[in-house]
């Protein structure tokens, strides 16, 4: 399968040479202090400059306001946004007609019954990324390294494109593939040799792994 990946939380050039080098679709950079991957503004306009041509600039950000994704938009070269938070379907619509970009909303699945927000947001997004859940309590809405059951979405289709996420690893995204018949897949702490260090190594088996995995046919 013509798998495409995105790699989050990059930080460093090196991050992003690593990123481009082995292939990958998307370059996600992570504007939430909270977070080992925070990177400011001025980081953020440095490295997405390092990009090239086909490797697509991801602004991952959480419940942010006009005046941060103003600020954004507007100093760092950004082909994409991820909105990480609880924003709402009408804050979504309104951020994508605001800035004239592609907005991918992260929703959270853990169980069965998160299964319906995702229909709710197909509508007014461009991308739908299907990510764990965090834990009650957790820093981080995302970027923590846990899975959700793949069999609840095996076979699922939405009417916008979308991407797995949520504790793959270079070990388990094929798996992860071919079961849920993932497109695209995202990763950020499986290709992280400690926290917000990201590892040029894990990165190139990671992508490799997920471009070599197969869905499985329907019977
Ligand atoms: O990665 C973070 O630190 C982060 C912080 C705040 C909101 C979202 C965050 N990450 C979201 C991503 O896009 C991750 O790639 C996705 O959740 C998968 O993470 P992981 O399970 O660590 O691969």
């Amino acid at each position: 399968m013509d798998v495409r990946v995105k790699v989050c939380g990059l930080s460093t050039a090196a991050d992003v040479e690593a990123v481009a080098a082995a292939g990958a679709a998307y370059a996600g950079f992570v504007f939430f202090p909270k977070s080992p991957r925070n990177v400011s503004v001025e980081q953020a306009r440095e490295l997405a400059v390092l990009a090239p041509i086909g490797l697509a600039k991801v602004a991952l950000v959480v419940n942010a306001d006009n005046e941060f994704l103003d600020e954004i938009t507007n100093k760092v070269a950004v082909d994409i946004l991820q909105l990480h938070g609880s924003e709402s379907p009408e804050r979504v619509a309104e951020v994508r007609a605001r800035y004239g970009l592609p907005v991918m909303k992260a929703v959270g699945v853990a169980t069965a019954e998160d299964l319906p927000q995702l229909g709710a947001y197909e509508q007014v997004c461009d991308q739908i990324l299907v990510d764990a859940k965090a834990p009650k309590g957790a820093d981080l809405p995302g970027g923590n390294g846990l899975a959700f059951d793949w069999k609840l979405i095996a076979g699922r289709r939405w009417a916008r494109p979308w991407m797995l996420a949520g504790g793959l690893t270079p070990e388990n995204v094929a798996r992860a593939v071919e079961l849920t018949g993932a497109a695209q897949v995202d990763v950020s702490s499986g290709v992280e040799r400690a926290p917000g260090h990201k590892d040029a190594g894990l990165i190139h088996s990671f992508v490799a792994a997920a471009q070599g995995a197969q869905e499985i046919p329907k019977l």
